[in-house]
């Protein structure tokens, strides 16, 4: 008996089993699902493969070098400075290239500083004095210019002073930029030089234009339209892009972005991969009365005189400090993402029928007739469980009668 039915089970597993289909002439539920088979192939074929070419592998991981030169002039004359002629050597910092630098646009030079005595800013409030006790010695001010001496300097015996300091003087006037002084900032011309290489695809290429015309980067000036390809741009036309007029950040100083896009269909080949640029201001905050505007900073200049003595000149600038940046993605044919988007695209269509069957089973007013003709199993498996259930109360009293 047991045997029959093991022998019975194992022969079952050579079964094949299909599944059966109820064709339910209903217009409204056939309508539906030709709608959702529409959405879905038209999901799969216009978003999946044609607008995120569901079928490329994909390389994030750009590596990428970047190279600046600028160039042009600019003539200032201040009290403190005299007439001063400002070339890429002096206005960028640090003048080697880099993919972050500052441009300096408006300044302020303390000249023939030395090192030796000298009151302490007034601006400076931990410099403040009555009396020399406040000023000990040897101590450095906060913010300040220098190490205290020990004396308080004061006009009179009522007015509150400042503590004489060692350092070097004079220290700087305080300083109200009220326009820039390099005012031919804007049309200087910065050279982005960048190279891209995506590691997955072994494919390298460089935002300089290929043209055997040597003169090509001495002519062109970067335009969307006109010179989309040219890696040279002039610094007001930047901050033009970025939505703000270069005059009004050159006083105080700000922050642009240079933001190099690649997006390359290495499908189409090489050439067909050209860099977008993106230009952004950075430093601007929601509330415009931010008191973290601009951007500045201090350095210097040493020098000895005749005698051998030490000088310097302290130069407080204030610029436009660019930041480029690079990103970007290619993409090539694969076999692997074409039959992942198809497979997930197929399961999609059974999640339609799947949907339709519920509609046509527990929507419709013929509902039960289809679920009688759908599940026709159950009838058969109704009496089975009439039987097992027969069978299960006959275990039952068995069991009761055991039990009692
Ligand atoms: N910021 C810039 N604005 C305009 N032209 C530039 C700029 N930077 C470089 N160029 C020009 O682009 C070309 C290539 O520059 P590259 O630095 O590779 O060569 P270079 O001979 O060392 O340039 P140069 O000696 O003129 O600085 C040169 O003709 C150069 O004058």
């Amino acid at each position: 008996m047991a045997g029959s039915f093991f022998k019975g089970r194992f022969l079952s597993l050579f079964d094949y089993k299909t599944e059966k289909y109820i064709v339910a002439k209903n217009k409204k539920v056939g309508v539906l699902y030709r709608l959702i088979q529409l959405s879905i192939i038209g999901y799969i074929i216009g978003w999946v493969f044609v607008s995120k070419k569901g079928y490329q592998e994909t390389d994030e991981a750009i590596q990428s070098s970047i190279i600046t030169k600028l160039k042009g002039v600019s003539v200032t004359n201040t009290t403190e400075s005299g007439l001063l002629v400002w070339g890429p050597e002096d206005y960028v910092i640090p003048p080697q290239g880099e993919a972050v630098l500052f441009v300096v646009t408006n300044f302020l030079e303390t000249p023939n500083q030395k090192l030796g005595y000298c009151a302490e800013s007034l601006k400076v409030l931990d410099g403040h004095c009555r009396e020399d006790d406040d000023c000990e010695e040897g101590k450095m001010v906060t913010a300040g210019n220098g190490i205290r001496s020990g004396r308080c300097l004061r006009k009179d015996e009522n007015s509150t002073g400042t503590c004489e300091i060692y350092g070097w003087c004079p220290i700087e006037r305080k300083f109200k930029p009220k326009g820039p002084l390099l005012t031919n900032a804007e049309n200087f011309t910065i050279y982005i030089k960048n190279f891209i290489n995506f590691p997955k695809f072994t494919f390298s290429k460089s935002n300089v234009f290929e043209t055997t015309d040597d003169s090509y980067l001495r002519k062109c000036r970067f335009d969307e339209e006109l010179h989309p390809y040219c890696p040279i741009f002039r610094l007001g036309d930047i901050t033009r892009r970025a939505g703000y007029n270069f005059q009004d950040m050159a006083t105080f100083g700000a922050s642009i972005g240079i933001m190099i896009e690649w997006y390359c269909d290495l499908d189409k080949g090489g050439s067909h991969c050209h860099p977008q640029y993106h230009f952004t201001r950075l430093d601007i905050s929601v509330s415009k009365q931010t008191i973290a505007a601009g951007f500045n900073f201090r350095h210097t200049r040493y020098f000895r005189n005749a005698a051998g003595e030490s000088y310097r000149s302290l130069f407080k600038v204030y610029g436009i400090r660019f930041n480029i940046m690079v990103h970007g993605e290619a993409g090539k044919f694969s076999i692997i993402p074409t039959l992942i988007n198809v497979g997930s695209g197929l399961a999609l269509m059974g999640a339609g029928a799947f949907f339709c069957d519920m509609v046509l089973l527990y929507l419709m007013k013929k509902g039960d007739s289809y679920r009688e003709r759908k599940f026709e199993g159950s009838k058969s498996k109704k009496s089975t469980s009439e039987e097992d259930s027969v069978e299960d109360r006959k275990g039952a009293t068995e069991q009761d009668n055991l039990t009692f």
